[in-house]
């Protein structure tokens, strides 16, 4: 089996990280991998983390297909620091076997460079343990809102109530190995970063 790094980035909501991975697919062929979007798949219908949400949030949270209504579910998690804490019991060990499985696949095929492991949340579920290193994107929090609310329409409040429930700047400093500046609008100047960092950190 081939040794294949992992790459962590991490950061708040909305600091560029998203943006950060399609650039490592692009330009490198990494295989990346979502941690929203693989806990979305793990709480699709019939699933068993389905089961215990719908068992502890009650059907108001069902859209009509039966499906989760994430919208409705955002509103009550992140209103509530122990209603998150509750969900993300649910799921979070479910995504991880998740990861874990995907990245024993790449292992075995051998075909990308490196797995890139994404997640505003990588810190807090000691995902250290499976990265090679954890990368910090960083953007100030006015930028951040700004960005938000033109792209994907959330209120100011919506984005602090999101924030609320995730490490502060400092906190992702102090326990990352690598920071990214995304705060200019002009994305090539982060570009340049990754490409400096992945050559400095021995991930190419
Ligand atoms: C709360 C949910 C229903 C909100 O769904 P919605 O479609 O509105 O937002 P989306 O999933 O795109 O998340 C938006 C952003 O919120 C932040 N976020 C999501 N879940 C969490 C969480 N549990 N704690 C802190 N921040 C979170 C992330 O920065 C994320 O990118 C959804 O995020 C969810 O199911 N979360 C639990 C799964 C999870 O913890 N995912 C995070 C990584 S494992
Ligand atoms: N350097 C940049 N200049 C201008 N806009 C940017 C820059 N980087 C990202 N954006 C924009 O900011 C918004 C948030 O970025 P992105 O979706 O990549 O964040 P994210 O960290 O993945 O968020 P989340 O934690 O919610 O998944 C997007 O609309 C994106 O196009």
């Amino acid at each position: 089996m081939k040794h294949i790094k992992i790459l962590g980035i991490t950061g708040g909501v909305g600091a560029g990280k998203s943006t950060i991975l399609s650039y490592l697919a692009q330009q490198y062929g990494a295989r990346v991998i979502e941690l929203d979007k693989a806990a979305h798949l793990c709480m699709q219908p019939g699933t068993s983390c389905y089961e215990q949400i719908v068992d502890r949030f009650g059907k108001k949270i069902l859209k009509e297909d039966g499906s989760i209504d994430r919208p409705v579910l955002s509103r009550i998690v992140f209103a509530d620091r122990q209603e998150v804490e509750a969900l993300n019991h649910m799921v979070h060990p479910a995504v991880k076997a998740y990861i874990r499985k995907e990245i024993r696949k790449e292992r075995e095929s051998g075909k990308v460079p490196f797995v890139v492991l994404e997640a505003a949340l990588l810190l807090e579920d000691h995902y250290d343990e499976i990265c090679d290193e954890i990368w910090y994107v960083y953007v100030e929090e006015e930028t951040r809102i700004r960005r938000l609310q033109s792209s994907r329409g959330y209120t100011p409040e919506k984005t602090r109530a999101v924030l609320k429930n995730q490490k502060s700047d400092e906190e992702f400093r102090r326990f990352c190995q690598f920071m990214i500046d995304n705060s200019s609008d002009n994305v090539e100047n982060t570009y340049k970063q990754i490409d400096r960092g992945l050559m400095t950190h021995g991930f190419l």
